[in-house]
C-alpha cells in the first residue's frame, strides 16, 4: 500500500517534469529565440521577460547559450535574496547563478541533443528543462540552447500535496543504487523512500511520504473483514445455489431415471413427476405415453403371436407351452392330466360344397361354442391346426375327459351347423380323441399329443362323430390323424 502511495507522488513529479519540458521546448522552438539567439532579436528581452512572468511560471532561472555553448542571456530570481536579475554573463548581480550555469554547458557538452529534463542535486534540488533552439518550423542548424530551472522547494511540495494528498518529502541521499525504495517504520509512523538520479550523478534525490500506520493497517482490517465476509456470502450463495440445483434439477432427474427404469412395469407412484410443468415434467409424460403405447403393442404381439387369428382362440405355441408346465406339475404332483385331440368331421367336403369363406365360419362357431364349454368345464383349449383342435384337461382322468368329451360334442351337435354333404350327419359334428398321462406309459407332452391322435384316428374309424380314449392296441395301427379313414 505504501508503495502504491509513493508511485502516485513519482508520477506526479513525472508530470511535473514533462510540464517543464514542453515550457522549455515551446521556447525553444520559436522563430523569436531563433533570432534572439542570433542577436538579431534587440527587443526580445523586453518583451518576454519579467519578475511577474518568473514568480507566476515558477522559474528560477532562464538561460540562453549560443551555438557556441556560450552564455547568450540569463535571467532569474536570487533565492536568497529575491532579487530578480538579468544579464548577458554570470558575473556580477547574476554571479549566484554562475554554478549552476557551469552544470548547465556541462551538460550541454556531454549531451548537445538535450530535450530532456534533468534534477540538479541541490538544497532545494532544482528541476531543469532543456531544449536546443530552432526555428519554429524546425528548420536550420540549432543555434544554442535554452533551459528552464524551477525550484523543487516548499512552494513545489506543497503543490505535490496538494495534487496526490499525501504527505510528501524530499532530501538528497548519497547511496549509488538508483531506482531503489527504502521504507522505514519507526512507532506509528512508516516513511517510504525512492531514490532517484540526479546531475551530474554524485548524489540522490529521495522522494518519499511519511504515512500512518494505523490508518492504513485499519484499512487493511477493513479489507480483511469484507473478504471473510465476500467468502462467507459466495459460500453461502454457492450452498444454495447447489441446494436449488439439487431440488430443482437433479433430484427431479433422479426420479425421471428411476421413472423410466420402473415405469415399462409400474406407472403408478410417479404422478408428482408426471404434473411438474417444467420440461422434466414434459419429458416424464413423454416417456409415460411412449411406455403406455409400447405395453400396449407388447400386447398386441404377444397376443399375435399366441392366438389365432381366425378363432382368438389360443395357438399351437401356447398350447405346446402350457402343456409342456402342467406335464412337469402333474408328473410332480402325481395328478391326473388329460388331452383332447378334436377334428371336424369331413371338413373338406364342407368347404367344397359352401366354399373357404363359409368354412372360417364354421371354424369360428365351432371354436366359440367349444370355448363356451371349456371355460365352463374348466379347460385350456386352443387351435393347433386347420379343422383341428386340442384342450388340456388337468386334475382330469381319461374316463373324467371322456364325459366332457360327450358335453364338447353334445354343444357342437346343438349348434345345428349345417353339412349337407356329411356322410355323418346334415349338420357339423366332431371326433375326439383322448389320452392320460402316466397311463400306458405316456409321460411326455409329445408322448401324450400323439396318444390323443391316434385316439382320434380311431375315432374317426369307427365312424366318426364320437370320441375314443387311447389304448395301446390303437398304437399298434400305427397311423396319423392326417391320413384319416374314409
Ligand atoms: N375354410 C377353412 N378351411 C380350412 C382351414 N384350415 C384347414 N381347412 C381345410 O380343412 C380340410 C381338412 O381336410 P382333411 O384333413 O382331408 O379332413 P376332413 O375333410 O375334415 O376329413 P376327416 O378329418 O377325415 O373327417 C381341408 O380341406 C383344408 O383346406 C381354414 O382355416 N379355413
Amino acid at each position: 500500500m505504501v508503495t502504491q502511495e509513493l508511485e502516485k507522488i513519482e508520477r506526479t513529479l513525472q508530470i511535473s517534469q514533462q510540464d517543464l519540458l514542453a515550457q522549455a521546448r515551446d521556447w525553444a522552438i520559436w522563430d523569436d529565440t531563433y533570432e534572439f539567439v542570433q542577436g538579431n532579436y534587440p527587443g526580445y528581452t523586453d518583451t518576454n521577460f519579467s519578475q511577474q512572468m518568473f514568480e507566476e511560471m515558477r522559474y528560477q532561472v532562464m538561460a540562453f547559450f549560443n551555438a557556441e555553448g556560450e552564455v547568450h542571456y540569463l535571467a532569474g530570481i536570487n533565492p536568497a535574496t529575491g532579487q530578480y536579475h538579468a544579464c548577458y554573463s554570470a558575473e556580477r548581480e547574476c554571479r549566484w547563478m554562475a554554478g549552476l550555469i557551469r552544470t548547465m554547458q556541462a551538460s550541454i557538452k556531454e549531451d548537445p541533443e538535450q530535450g530532456k529534463c534533468d534534477i540538479y542535486a541541490g538544497s532545494p534540488p532544482l528541476m531543469v528543462a532543456s531544449n536546443p533552439i530552432f526555428r519554429t518550423d524546425e528548420s536550420g542548424p540549432p543555434q544554442g540552447w535554452l533551459f528552464k530551472v524551477r525550484p523543487m522547494n516548499d512552494a513545489w511540495l506543497t503543490l505535490i500535496e496538494e495534487y496526490t494528498g499525501l504527505p510528501t518529502t524530499l532530501s538528497m541521499a548519497d547511496r549509488n543504487d538508483d531506482g531503489d525504495i527504502a521504507i522505514t517504520i519507526s512507532g506509528n509512523t512508516i516513511l517510504a523512500q525512492r531514490f532517484l538520479p540526479t546531475y551530474p550523478h554524485n548524489e540522490q534525490l529521495a522522494l518519499g511520504t511519511q504515512l500512518t500506520r494505523s490508518s492504513y493497517l485499519a484499512s487493511l482490517e477493513t479489507f480483511r473483514y469484507v473478504l471473510l465476509w465476500t467468502a462467507c456470502l459466495m459460500l453461502l450463495v454457492i450452498g444454495l445455489v447447489l441446494v436449488l440445483l439439487e431440488r430443482i434439477i437433479l433430484k427431479p432427474l433422479r426420479t425421471l431415471t428411476q421413472f423410466t427404469q420402473q415405469a415399462s412395469v409400474d406407472l403408478k407412484g410417479s404422478s408428482n413427476l408426471l404434473e411438474r410443468g417444467d420440461e422434466i415434467g414434459i419429458l416424464a409424460r413423454a416417456f409415460q405415453k411412449q411406455f403406455m403405447r409400447q405395453k400396449q403393442l407388447n400386447a398386441e404381439l404377444i397376443q399375435l403371436s399366441t392366438h389365432d387369428p381366425l378363432t382368438g382362440l389360443p395357438n399351437r405355441r401356447l398350447f405346446d407351452q402350457r402343456l409342456q408346465e402342467i406335464v412337469n406339475i402333474s408328473l410332480t404332483t402325481g395328478q391326473p392330466l388329460s388331452v383332447m385331440m378334436i377334428d371336424i368331421d369331413h371338413f373338406k367336403l364342407f368347404n367344397d360344397h359352401y366354399g373357404h369363406p363359409e368354412g372360417d365360419i364354421c371354424l369360428q362357431q365351432v371354436a366359440q361354442t367349444m370355448n363356451d364349454i371349456a371355460t365352463n368345464h374348466g379347460f385350456f383349449i386352443a387351435r393347433t391346426g386347420g379343422e383341428e383342435f386340442s384342450a388340456m384337461l388337468p386334475a382330469t382322468s381319461a374316463t373324467q375327459a371322456m364325459e366332457k368329451s360327450q358335453a364338447l360334442s353334445h354343444a357342437i351337435d346343438q349348434l345345428r351347423h349345417p353339412h349337407q354333404v356329411s356322410p355323418v350327419a346334415p349338420y357339423v359334428t366332431v371326433s375326439i380323441g383322448i389320452s392320460q398321462l402316466n397311463i400306458e406309459e405316456v409321460m411326455t407332452p409329445s408322448g401324450l399329443m400323439t396318444a390323443a391322435d391316434q385316439a382320434l384316428y380311431a375315432a374317426k374309424a369307427a365312424g366318426r362323430h364320437c370320441a375314443k380314449v387311447y389304448s395301446p392296441s390303437l398304437a399298434n395301427a400305427s397311423f396319423s390323424s392326417h391320413n384319416t379313414p374314409p
